[in-house]
């Protein structure tokens, strides 16, 4: 495993106690990578670690899942059934996409996670867990709850301790490494030529980490037997057509100075490329997206009509069909310089 260091050091400290464990990221990001390292780094090592994906159950298996059910509890349970709860006792629970749990299934957990006690399904005798507890969301929990559509008091017992992992996008120092540590695991001897980490690194990567291990198990595959160093040609055509539109502070200043016509072919593009990926695609980031666009569209329009107009703020207005005081707002609320 691999990952930014300085998370790894701190959940290595907190893997050894014994705490419940919230971890964010967006798909692919490696949650379960880092909630494995968890247990293996606690003294629950040697005790079971087992995961239960809280989205991809229905609500009645979840419970049975979760909680195990007595012999002729329901049609069908034709002999008893340990829970993971009960299996995980000692262990770890890991619940990946806790954000997708029903409320009723939540108002279940909260009970186990304040007692400690739960019941099979159909079952009498109070039985107790002592697993620990990591949850992983790809959605922000603080968030849903405001919406309500998670409680409150179940955020605040899963979320002692949160780890965020950034997305690979955010963290593109990190893809040289991450490639190397792929080809090592792979036990492959090629290397990907520079201007192929280039490319890599101007993706977007909604899957993040899963993505980039298929595109190098990919280019691998297809190199073989060919040469020994993977140029940008046996890379997917989505990586080589996509530009970020998210960079550091810096080169995002960069950006601005890009004329407005390659800034928009280069929106067009990199919504294009996520459009047509067959990986999961944030929405929210999307519409950030959008909203970005935005301000980049009324700042280019109204610097060019001040250009045409030489500054002629009143007759820049006119032009653009807004009040003056909207265009002072504009170019003071977007960015714009203000001295023209
Ligand atoms: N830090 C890492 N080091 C090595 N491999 C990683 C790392 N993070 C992710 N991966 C790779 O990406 C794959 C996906 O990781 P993982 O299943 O942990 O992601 P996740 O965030 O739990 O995704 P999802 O939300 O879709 O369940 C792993 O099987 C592994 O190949």
């Amino acid at each position: 495993m691999l990952i930014y260091s300085d998370l790894l050091k701190f959940a290595y400290k907190i893997a050894k106690k014994n705490v419940n464990v919230l971890i964010e990221g967006e798909t692919g990001t490696g949650k379960e990578v880092l909630a494995h390292f968890i247990h293996s780094a606690s003294m629950r090592y040697d005790h079971p670690f087992v995961g239960v994906n809280c989205g991809a159950v229905s609500e009645t298996l979840l419970e049975s899942e979760l909680f195990g059910y007595e012999k002729g509890a329901f049609t069908g349970a034709v002999k008893e059934k340990k829970g993971i709860f009960e299996i995980a006792n000692r262990g770890t629970l890991f619940l990946d996409e806790i954000g997708e749990a029903s409320l009723a299934t939540q108002v279940k957990l909260l009970r186990v996670l304040e007692t400690g006690e739960y019941m099979r399904v159909g079952g009498e005798t109070v039985r107790k867990t002592n697993a620990r507890i990591i949850a992983a969301t790809h959605v922000n929990l603080a968030k849903a709850v405001e919406e309500r559509n998670f409680r409150e008091d179940l955020l605040y017992r899963l979320d002692v301790v949160k780890l965020t992992i950034p997305p690979l996008r955010e963290r593109l120092e990190d893809l040289p490494l991450l490639v190397e540590y792929f080809l090592k695991k792979l036990n492959i001897s090629m290397t990907f030529s520079e201007d192929s980490i280039a490319c890599m690194r101007q993706y977007y990567w909604p899957g993040n980490v899963r993505e980039l291990f298929n595109v190098v198990k990919r280019a691998v595959t297809l190199a073989e037997g060919e040469t020994a160093v993977i140029t940008p040609s046996y890379l997917p055509e989505k990586l080589k057509v996509s530009l970020p539109l998210k960079r550091a502070d810096d080169e995002q200043d960069k950006k601005k100075e890009l004329d407005f016509e390659v800034y928009l072919q280069q929106w067009v593009t990199h919504v294009l490329s996520m459009w047509r990926s067959n990986e999961k695609v944030d929405l929210e980031y999307v519409l950030s997206l959008v909203r970005e666009m935005e301000v980049e569209m009324s700042r280019s329009f109204i610097m060019k009509t001040l250009k045409e107009t030489i500054g002629n703020r009143k007759e820049a207005a006119e032009r653009l069909n807004i009040t003056v005081r909207k265009l002072r707002y504009l170019l003071k609320e977007k960015g714009s310089d203000s001295k023209l």
